[in-house]
């Protein structure tokens, strides 16, 4: 049993327990309410600008399925919208539910989404990623929201075509020739905050961006995502699924929208 995860015994309401700053007053997710959020036309339009050659491995580390760029250099970065400078492509990852009506982290409106991918980039002016998640401009994450529809987004299949090779816990195979910009939707409209990781050690570093167009999956690609496991090979199977942190207080923090 890993010292923190989403059961009843380790999940998060008691991460503070050993990640105090679990209860920190910029946490994330947030629930984003439409009548709170602030427009604000000087807010730039983002850009990314990745290298396939980048990727590098996918992995199942019993909490989310994750895939891994070469951060090394400005090889995948991005920048404008809220941020200043360029931020590397370090990794992405997913959160997700045991069923289709929920599984996002960021709740829209009252909307849980079926899952949330995130794309995980840090701001090498801070020297490497460990001295990045100390800094209040250390990590920018662009988060896209997954629904479940009837024209599911091709570009997912690469993704979701490895989770074969890595069904249990600590498996990893090579993911290369990859661009992930495939996954954004074509608004490039959103929202963004101030917030933290959203799993411990729940460093208060990022500045969320979060897409305002879901990607559209399809509930067969929701159920493949779910039969991922926690547990390492020749273990109880322990299913993968609601790797979710659910929405922390907002406490006065502003979110602003791209868009009118
Ligand atoms: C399971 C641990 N998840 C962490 C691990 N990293 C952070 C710190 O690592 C220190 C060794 S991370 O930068 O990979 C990262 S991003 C997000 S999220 N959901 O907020 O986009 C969580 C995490
Ligand atoms: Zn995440």
């Amino acid at each position: 049993q890993s010292v923190w995860g989403y059961d009843s015994d380790n999940g998060p309401e008691r991460w503070h327990e050993n990640y105090p700053l679990a209860k920190g007053d910029k946490q994330s997710p947030i629930e984003i309410n439409s009548k709170d959020v602030q427009h604000d036309s000087s807010l730039a339009p983002w850009h990314a600008s990745y290298d396939p050659g980048a990727a590098k491995t996918i992995l199942n580390n019993g909490r989310t399925c994750r895939v891994v760029f070469d951060d090394t250099f400005d090889r995948s970065v991005l920048r404008g919208g809220p941020l200043t400078g360029t931020y590397r492509l370090r990794q992405l990852h997913l959160h997700w539910g045991s069923s289709d009506d929920h599984g996002s982290e960021h709740v829209i409106d009252g909307v849980k989404y079926a899952a949330e991918l995130h794309m995980v980039h840090w701001n090498p002016k801070h020297g490497n990623f460990a001295g990045a998640l100390k800094q209040p401009d250390g990590v920018a994450v662009v988060g896209i929201f997954l629904k479940v529809g009837k024209t599911p987004k091709p570009e997912m299949k690469r993704i979701l075509e490895e989770i074969d090779n890595i069904k249990t816990k600590g498996k990893e195979a090579p993911f290369q020739h990859f661009d992930p910009s495939i996954l954004f939707p074509k608004s490039r409209d959103y929202w963004t905050y101030h917030g933290s990781f959203t799993t411990p050690p729940c460093e208060e570093c990022i500045t969320w961006i979060l897409l305002r167009e879901p990607i559209e999956v399809s509930s067969d690609q929701m159920a493949k995502l779910r039969s991922l496991s926690k547990n390492g090979e020749n273990e109880p199977v322990n299913p993968l699924v609601d790797n979710w942190r659910p929405p922390q207080p907002v406490k006065g923090r502003v979110v602003k929208a791209s868009f009118k």
